[in-house]
């Protein structure tokens, strides 16, 4: 059909960090889009994009459905319906509709109730944070009720981001994301909740700096820094991530049993067991992820570092016992996984490849005293997430959220430069792994 930079154009519905960030890099690219937010931010956004031709900024989702020949819905996930219900009949006839929002299946569901049917769908994720470079990172493309033209369209389209297109149907995306994302985000804002509860903050305390903890801590800083409405979306309406989520409190508590129990040999069978099960053999003699070096060169504290503290790492000893209880290869979810997947398959990597180093962590769960009050908060916190995830209850999930978000604010400017400074660091080296 023909459909060039020069006769067709883009919509986009939601023009929040995400949507901007596509309507900035695909005019860049030269197309032309048509944009617009809700209509009381139209004006707003006409003085930011007013010096940019080849955006337009339009009242509402009426009027950019109505003239574009790919349109993207990029606002919350927990209004997609309303949202597709009320722009989708105005959509261009033989237009693409696409979605940008987190989890696939009640956008899909959301497009064949309320779109036309001559308007083909090619919907899309791209897996990182806005103010990533999406450079070799990947970006799903769902080609779920379209001809392959549609989708070489929308191809073309997006190839200007330089990311890694990866072709799946909208099912598997959400199984695949369930773990990739819903789970590392459950992790890291129960790490969040604990020190909370205990009135910590991470980097002040002496046996808490360098190393793996300069990761957990600049991850958690920076979720908590974000939008809750992202986290809450992608695990309250996934179907697949109450279940892993579940999955992942549920081994929280048994490790911990195990470890006040004192079960010393049970607990290092089964942690073992499932290391064997999820660092399977003939990936000894690859590159860690992650090293020393890289890892220690980005802490919030002050304080220098000669030995790794002692730790008992629940959070990372559950996460491998969670993969392995559900039957999950995470190299395999390397095709969906966010910069912070990345990090957090990296660090379990780095315990569980050094067997000294877990072997000392198994040691300090069942010894040592020290972590007892932390880890215990740690378990609360994550069957209250869980819990939070499962009742799906959007409200009390951001009330959680931005009371904690509160308690950890002062610190988000300096966590933030950081933790940029060690994605980037980090995932140039990752980046060379499959
Ligand atoms: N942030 C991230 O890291 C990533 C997010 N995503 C997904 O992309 C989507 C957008 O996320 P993000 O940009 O971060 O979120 P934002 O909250 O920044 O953007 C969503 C925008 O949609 C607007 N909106 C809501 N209702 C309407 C409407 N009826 N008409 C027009 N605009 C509307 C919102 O306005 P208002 O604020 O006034 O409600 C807001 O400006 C989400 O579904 C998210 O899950 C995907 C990949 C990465
Ligand atoms: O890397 C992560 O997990 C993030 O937190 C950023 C993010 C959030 C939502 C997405 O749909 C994709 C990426």
């Amino acid at each position: 059909m023909g459909r060039t930079k020069e006769t067709a154009s883009i919509g986009i519905i939601g023009m929040g960090d995400m949507g901007k960030m596509y309507a900035q890099r695909l005019s860049d690219a030269g197309w032309r889009i048509n944009a617009c937010d809700r209509p009381e931010n139209q004006e707003s956004l006409q003085q930011e994009f007013a010096s940019q031709p080849l955006i337009t900024i339009f009242p509402n989702g009426h009027l950019v459905s109505r003239i574009s020949d790919y349109i993207l819905y990029s606002v919350e996930a927990g209004v997609i319906d309303r949202v597709v219900a009320q722009y989708g009949p105005s959509t261009k006839e033989g237009a693409i509709v696409g979605g940008q929002t987190s989890c696939k299946a009640p956008e899909l569901a959301a497009f064949e109730k309320h779109l036309p049917p001559d308007v083909e769908i090619v919907s899309c994720h791209s897996l990182h944070g806005p103010k990533v470079n999406p450079e070799g990172q990947p970006l799903v493309l769902i080609q779920h009720r379209a001809s392959d033209e549609a989708l070489q369209f929308v191809d073309e389209i997006l190839s200007s981001f330089g990311s890694k297109h990866v072709y799946l149907t909208g099912e598997m995306h959400d199984r695949i994301t369930a773990d990739t994302q819903a789970v590392t985000h459950a992790a890291f804002l129960s790490m969040g909740t604990a020190w909370q509860a205990n009135k910590q903050f991470p980097w002040e305390i002496s046996r808490w700096v360098g190393g793996i903890e300069n990761v957990k801590i600049n991850i958690t800083l920076r979720i908590y820094s974000n939008k809750w409405h992202v986290y809450a979306g992608l695990a309250i309406l996934n179907p697949s991530a109450k279940a892993q989520i579940r999955q992942y409190a549920d081994s929280v508590t048994d490790l911990y049993k195990l470890m006040i129990g004192g079960h010393r040999e049970e607990l290092k069978r089964r942690v073992k067991a499932a290391g064997a099960s999820v660092f399977r053999e003939g990936t000894e003699g690859q590159d860690l992820l992650l090293k020393d070096e890289v890892l220690d060169r980005f802490s919030l504290s002050n304080q220098t570092r000669e030995k790794s503290p002692p730790n008992s790492h629940l959070s990372l000893l559950a996460i491998v016992d969670c993969w392995s209880q559900l039957g999950i290869v995470p190299y395999d979810h390397m095709i969906c996984s966010t910069p912070l997947f990345r990090l957090w398959l990296g660090v379990t990597e780095y315990l569980f490849r050094n067997p000294e180093l877990l072997e000392e962590a198994l040691d300090i769960a069942i010894d040592d005293n020290t972590f007892r009050s932390d880890d215990l908060e740690f378990t609360f916190a994550a069957r209250a997430w869980s819990d939070c995830v499962s009742f799906g209850d959007f409200e009390s999930y951001r009330d959680r959220f931005e009371r904690i978000a509160q308690y950890f604010a002062p610190q988000f400017p300096e966590a933030a430069k950081l933790g940029n400074e060690m994605m980037k660091t980090i995932l140039e080296k990752t980046e060379k792994r499959p």
